[in-house]
């Protein structure tokens, strides 16, 4: 069974007829993004709004409309995977190095979905490395201020260079671990000077479909 396809398409459940919809990043929400251009070929009209280029071609190809910030007031809904998802539904994002726009426009969405399959549930977030997006200029010094708060950052490289995002900046992998209080280390990284935003996404999620040890779907929901 691929429990990848299995809670991506599943998320499609939630997505209406006339919704914007945020779309996120990575191969677990592929499999929603290519129901949903399943789906819109059968008529469904929606305005999908991407969370990276490689999202924004995927969308492209199936033939999924998509808008700009400079066309719409609010988002209706996000699906987006995630890196980890511990008990409390807190997230790491960024694995794919779109933890940006991705956070950009969970924040915009009236509601937010994830998608994760049961390997990327956890108690404790942590043994991911936490993504940190930093501008290039003065990283030495980004990074020594993060070492500092406790953080391993490791400059994220691709054939050889400094991985860009699409934003032109670079990704700091962090091992942090155990992260006991999110929140704080969220908004403690966010503080340093050259830190554009960082993988953590506290109390955000609506909504985790995922799978649980029978290998049914499992949907847990944010405690209000
Ligand atoms: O930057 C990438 C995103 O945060 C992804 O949503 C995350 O890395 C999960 O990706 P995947 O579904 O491929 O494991």
């Amino acid at each position: 069974m691929n429990q990848k396809k299995e809670v991506g398409e599943k998320a499609v459940e939630y997505v209406k007829d006339g919704m914007v919809v945020g779309l996120g990043t990575g191969s677990t929400v592929f499999f929603t993004i290519s129901k949903l251009g399943e789906l819109v070929k059968q008529g469904l009209s929606i305005k999908g709004i991407p969370t990276s280029i490689q999202t924004e071609q995927l969308a492209n190809q199936l033939g999924i409309p998509l808008v700009s910030f400079t066309e719409i007031n609010q988002i209706d809904i996000a699906i987006d995977g995630a890196d980890e998802v511990s008990a409390d539904l807190d997230l790491i994002k960024g694995g794919g190095g779109a933890l940006l726009r991705e956070k950009i426009i969970a924040k915009a969405a009236k509601t937010f979905i994830v998608v994760a399959d049961s390997h990327k549930l956890v108690n404790k977030l942590g043994s991911f490395p936490l993504p940190v997006e930093v501008v290039p200029f003065g990283v030495e010094m980004t990074t020594k201020y993060i070492l500092e708060l406790g953080g391993a950052p490791k400059l994220r490289q691709k054939n050889g260079s400094p991985y860009l995002t699409d934003n032109g900046n670079y990704i700091l992998d962090c091992h942090i671990q155990p992260i006991i209080h999110p929140e704080e280390l969220e908004r403690d990284l966010n503080m340093i000077p050259g830190i554009v935003d960082n993988g953590l996404f506290v109390g955000m999620a609506d909504y985790i479909i995922t799978m649980n040890e029978d290998k049914e779907i499992d949907i847990k929901i944010k405690k209000r």
